[in-house]
C-alpha cells in the first residue's frame, strides 16, 4: 500500500516589516541566492518530502515561481495566497492539502524565513510523525528567559524546562486542520506558531521535540541576514 504524501508548507505569506526592506525578506539575497531559493532547495533535497506549496505574499507569486524554476525545485506544486496573519497563511497551506491529500498525510509547516534548515531536521520532524501526531524542532535556551510586564521582572522560569522552538512543525493533516478550525471561533486567539493551536485545542495530543540547530535561525531584521550569510561562509 502506497503511504501518505508528505506535504511541506513554506510560508512566505508575511510583509517582512521589521527587514525594513519595502519588499518581502524572501526576496533578498544572502551569499548570491533569494532566501526564499535557499529554503526551497532544502524541501527540494530532502527525500522526505513529496510535494511543497509555497504561500507567498500577492503581487509576488511570478517572482517565486521564477526563483523555483531557477533553482529546478520541481516539487513545487502551488503557490498560493496567504492571510494577514502567520495563522491565517498556515490555515491557506493546510486547505490547499486538504484537496490535494487526505487527513493521514503529512504536513510540514515551515517559516520561509528559516532559511538554512538542514536535511537532518526535516527528516527527523518527519519521521516523528510515523509515531506522533505533532512535533516540532526547537532548541533548548542558553539564555536565561524571564516574564516581564511594565518594564519588570515578574517570573524567571527553570530554564531547564525551556525551549526556543523553530520550524520546520509537524502534523497529520486531519488533526492540524480540525485545531486550526476550532481556533478561527476563538477570536481572542492569535497563535505565533502551529504547534499552540494543538496544544489548545487538543490537549490529549502531545506535541512531539526533535532537536532543530542554532543555525535554523529565522531571518527577521538586517542582522540576521548578515549572520546567515557568515553562516553559509560568504565573505
Ligand atoms: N501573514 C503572514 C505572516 C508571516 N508569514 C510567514 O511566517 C514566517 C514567520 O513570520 P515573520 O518572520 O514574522 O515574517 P514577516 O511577517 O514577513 O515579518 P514581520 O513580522 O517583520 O512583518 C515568515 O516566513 C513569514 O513570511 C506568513 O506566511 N504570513
Ligand atoms: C513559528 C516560529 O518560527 C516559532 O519560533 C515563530 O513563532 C514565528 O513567529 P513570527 O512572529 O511569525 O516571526
Amino acid at each position: 500500500m502506497p503511504s501518505e504524501p508528505t506535504i511541506a508548507a513554506v510560508l512566505a505569506g508575511g510583509t517582512g516589516a521589521r527587514m525594513g526592506a519595502g519588499l518581502p525578506k524572501q526576496l533578498l539575497d544572502v551569499a548570491g541566492k533569494p532566501v526564499l531559493r535557499h529554503t526551497l532547495e532544502a524541501f527540494e533535497a530532502s527525500a522526505a518530502v513529496d510535494r511543497i506549496v509555497l504561500v507567498m505574499a500577492e503581487g509576488h507569486h511570478e517572482a517565486a515561481w521564477n526563483i523555483a524554476k531557477a533553482a529546478n525545485v520541481t516539487k513545487l506544486s502551488a503557490v498560493i495566497g496567504g492571510g494577514a496573519t502567520r495563522a491565517d497563511s498556515s490555515v491557506a497551506a493546510i486547505r490547499w492539502a486538504q484537496e490535494a491529500a487526505g487527513p493521514g498525510a503529512k504536513l510540514l509547516v515551515h517559516d520561509a524565513a528559516r532559511m538554512l534548515v538542514t536535511g537532518r531536521i526535516i527528516a527527523d520532524v518527519a519521521a516523528a510523525l510515523d509515531e506522533w501526531e505533532a512535533v516540532t524542532a526547537a532548541v533548548p535556551s542558553s539564555d536565561t528567559v524571564v516574564e516581564t510586564e511594565g518594564g519588570r521582572i515578574t517570573a524567571v522560569p527553570d530554564r531547564a524546562r525551556l525551549a526556543r522552538v523553530q520550524t520546520p512543525q509537524g502534523f497529520r493533516l486531519g488533526l492540524i486542520a480540525a485545531a486550526h478550525e476550532a481556533a478561527a471561533a476563538d477570536p481572542g486567539f492569535t497563535p505565533t506558531d502551529d504547534c499552540s493551536v494543538v496544544l489548545r485545542y487538543r490537549p490529549d495530543v502531545p506535541v512531539r521535540i526533535v532537536e532543530g540547530a542554532e543555525r535554523n535561525l529565522k531571518v527577521t531584521g538586517p542582522e540576521d541576514l548578515r549572520i546567515a550569510a557568515a553562516l553559509l561562509g560568504a565573505p
